[in-house]
């Protein structure tokens, strides 16, 4: 034979696992991506096609999920290791696991102590946060300035329903009471400073605060929609920041499906310990401008021109 195999592996690749555990109101999430690797006596497959040696790759994803559910995550280094060895030990042809795991971290969204009392916390905000944007423009009279934000990503994981939609013959979406509502926000707010002779706004004050109002109005809505949580935050910075008269959303709607495990005997019903599915595509995707009474829509509809 000219050629011989040289090293391989196999695996399913960035299994997006998110685990949520209830602690009463207050709730705990754990956020991974995972990759699986394994390798071994693998050279029936590679030369012949017999697949007696493979166990599939969507199994090493399902084991993934499953062991999220029945074994929680303490930390990455711990769950690595437990897929490793259980991928080792129980598939005689596997000699070797690599398991990569990049943990996403989360900071609580402060909430008012009311809220807090009434709600418990649910709401978190992505740690390595936003980059902020600004667009400027000047014709030697007047000023526009345009600024906001994106990849402000955010995850309520409850106080979001969805039910009550239009179904016609192609519809499968389940209603559901309890769900969770992520977004990446990106926004732009457009001031209405536009002339030298008045003072200008405070920029970074301005920016804080406005971050800090789309922030609470995401936790502080009992959402029914991504499109009601949306005008809630537009609205909220208007109501509060009189420098500001338009502000535009692009929400996508970053899906978490919790996972069936009943084909492992294992409950994943229950809202506590549930495991998700972070789904990266398709997804919705939710979009307006909200905009003070009386005021012009001046911000481009398509974000991405700006
Ligand atoms: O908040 C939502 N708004 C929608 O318009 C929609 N459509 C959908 O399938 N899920 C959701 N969720």
């Amino acid at each position: 034979m000219p050629t011989i195999l040289g090293r391989n592996q196999y695996g399913k690749a960035e299994n997006r696992v998110v685990r949520i555990t209830r602690d009463g109101a207050t709730h705990h999430i754990k956020d991974l991506n995972v990759s699986v690797a394994l390798s071994g006596d693998m050279e029936d497959v590679h030369y012949s096609g017999s697949n007696a040696n493979v166990l599939p790759t969507d199994t090493t994803k399902n084991t993934v999920f499953a062991f999220a559910k029945e074994h929680g995550i303490e930390s990455a280094e711990q769950f690595g290791i437990h897929l490793a060895r259980h991928f080792v030990t129980s598939q005689e042809p596997i000699h070797r696991a690599r398991i990569r795991v990049e943990e996403y971290a989360w900071d609580r969204i402060a909430t008012s102590p009311a809220h807090q009392r009434e709600h418990g916390e649910h709401s978190f905000v992505r740690k390595g946060q936003e980059t902020r944007l600004t667009q400027v423009t000047y014709d030697g009279e007047r000023w526009e300035v345009v600024s906001g934000l994106k990849d402000l990503t955010v995850l309520n994981s409850t106080d979001s329903e969805f039910h009550g939609f239009v179904k016609d013959r192609y519809t499968t979406l389940k209603e559901t009471r309890d769900r969770f509502l992520a977004t990446s926000v990106a926004a732009r707010w457009r001031f209405n400073w536009t002339d030298d002779e008045r003072p200008m706004p405070d920029w970074e004050t301005s920016y804080e605060r406005t971050k800090q109002h789309l922030l609470q109005a995401f936790a502080e809505t009992y959402s029914l929609s991504l499109q009601q949580t949306m005008y809630r935050m537009g609205a909220q910075i208007i109501e509060h920041r009189e420098e500001i008269d338009e502000v535009r959303f692009s929400l996508p709607n970053r899906h978490h499906f919790q996972v069936d495990l009943e084909p492992f005997g294992l409950d994943n019903e229950s809202a506590d310990g549930a495991v998700y599915f972070a789904a990266d595509r398709p997804y919705g995707l939710i979009e307006a401008t909200i905009l003070r009474d009386g005021c012009e829509a001046l911000i481009p509809a398509d974000l991405t021109n700006l």
